[in-house]
């Protein structure tokens, strides 16, 4: 699976606070077979990030492209409002599992507003901006993404087969 990643951050963009969470990303994927081919951080402005992942996305290079930070309720957090202006279908079972799976860590789990969705032959998914809430969503939702990828690309088989004599 090729994947991107964009890392929103005021502070990160600046040089002010390095990048964690793209980082941690990257390996969590490695350790799962997806290939990162791509990496970029860029300040929490709307304009840049629909600029980015409009152009990301109908690069057709990427089966994935995940973002991490600017998810939640302060006034620079405008990643999923931005999301949601590019994507042409949204998926919104992957912010309820999202925000259902982490507030077993932590009940500020529902100030994320994380969405996810499809732009073109793209899966999108927005991840909260920390470290280890980046990972714990992206664990949260990755047992369906190599599925939902192959549908988005056009896999036309059967999700459930027919069942056998012995499983009906
Ligand atoms: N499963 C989890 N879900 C959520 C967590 C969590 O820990 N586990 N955190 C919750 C919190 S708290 C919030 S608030 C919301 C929304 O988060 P945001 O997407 O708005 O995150 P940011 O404000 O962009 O960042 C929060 C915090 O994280 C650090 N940070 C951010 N970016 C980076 C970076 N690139 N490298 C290193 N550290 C970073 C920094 O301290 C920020 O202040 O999500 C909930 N969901
Ligand atoms: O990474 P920034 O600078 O966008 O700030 P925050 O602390 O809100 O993540």
């Amino acid at each position: 699976m090729k994947t991107a990643i964009l890392t929103l951050s005021d502070k990160g963009s600046r040089g002010e606070r390095t990048d964690a969470s793209g980082p941690a990303l990257v390996s969590w994927l490695a350790e799962r077979g997806a290939e990162t081919v791509r990496t970029a951080i860029i300040p929490d402005e709307a304009a840049l990030i629909e600029e980015t992942l409009r152009n990301w996305a109908d690069s057709g290079e990427f089966d994935l492209i995940l973002t991490t930070g600017g998810t939640g309720v302060s006034p620079r957090d405008v990643t999923p409002d931005a999301t949601v202006k590019i994507l042409d279908r949204l998926i919104p079972g992957f912010g309820e599992v999202m925000r259902m799976r982490s507030l077993q860590k932590t009940p500020h789990a529902m100030i994320s507003r994380a969405v996810a969705g499809i732009r073109k032959a793209t899966l999108i998914i927005n991840l909260p901006g920390s470290p280890r809430g980046a990972v714990e969503n992206l664990e949260a939702v990755w047992p369906a993404v190599p599925h939902a990828v192959e549908k988005i690309q056009g896999d036309t088989r059967d999700c459930a087969p027919p069942a056998t004599d012995s499983a009906k």
